[in-house]
């Protein structure tokens, strides 16, 4: 789900579309070349990608969203000492299909999989069938990036509602190995430590797969553009827009 603006602060005034979160992006001036992890996170709707998302990078559990467009999060992080660029991408949810192999997959997704080079794959531990989702998820990544190692994560979340349980910790470990990662579970309500851990982890795993240089992967096979999503620094930008605008409205009169 996308973070509901609080209160409409859009730029333009009419329109409440723009995302506005409570997480700074760094200065462009103050950004790291050097390393870009870029991760995307998946899976079936209300199972917490975004929640999950502002725990890890705002500590924060916030809880009343609106549908998700798929927002991209920039942060500077440290990595085993040293500092990389984080991007962050969110994604509206996957279904599966009447036959219950394929998946319903909006074509931003699949670009939004392309791009990156690490995977949360998430169901809710209170949801079966958002579990049985990521058999088919991880397949439709690996379609997307055939050959070579893909650092995943699978995170099972809201594990606060133990009452409503409906997969036992120990499927989701089991799956995880089968799919070549690590399974965690969390509670992006109550837990910013499992969340953070979590995340981390991948994110080490993809920086240790991206090695030296400046983190770009080379890559074979299809050739799609990077997601589009709106971010702090369009919004930075537009809003200097219109202040310049305004200011030289003011200066003619
Ligand atoms: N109890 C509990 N609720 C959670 C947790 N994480 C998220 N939620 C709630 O679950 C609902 C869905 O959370 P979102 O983060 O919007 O889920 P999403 O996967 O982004 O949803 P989609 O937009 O449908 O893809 C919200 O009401 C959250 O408040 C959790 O760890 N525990």
């Amino acid at each position: 789900m996308r973070l509901l603006a609080e209160p409409p602060r859009t730029m333009s005034g009419g329109s409440s579309n723009f995302l506005l979160v409570p997480i700074p992006e760094y200065p462009a001036l103050d950004c790291v070349p050097n390393k870009n992890v870029k991760i995307v996170v998946l899976g079936a709707s209300n199972v917490g990608k975004t929640a999950l998302i502002v725990r890890f990078l705002t500590k924060r559990f916030i809880g009343d969203y609106e549908a998700n467009t798929g927002a991209l999060y920039s942060r500077k992080i440290s990595l085993d000492g040293e500092q990389v660029s984080l991007q962050v991408q969110d994604t509206p949810c996957v279904a599966l299909q009447d036959d219950a192999e394929g998946l319903y997959c909006q074509e931003q997704i699949n670009r939004s999989i392309y791009w990156a080079d690490g995977y949360v794959l998430v169901f809710s531990i209170t949801d079966h069938s958002s579990y049985r989702t990521i058999q088919p998820l991880y397949q439709h990544v690996r379609r997307i990036h055939p050959s070579g190692n893909i650092p995943i994560i699978l995170v099972g979340n809201k594990s606060d509602l133990l009452r409503a349980r409906q997969v036992a910790f120990g499927e989701g470990e089991a799956l995880a190995a089968e799919l070549g990662g690590v399974y965690f579970e969390a509670s992006a309500r109550e837990n910013h430590e499992g969340v953070h851990g979590a995340f981390l982890h991948l994110c080490q795993e993809v920086s240790r797969a991206l090695g030296g240089g400046n983190g770009e992967k080379r890559r074979g096979g299809l050739h799609l553009a990077r997601p589009k999503s709106p971010n702090m620094q369009e919004l930075k930008r537009r809003f200097r827009q219109v202040l310049s605008s305004k200011v030289k409205s003011a200066t003619t009169l």
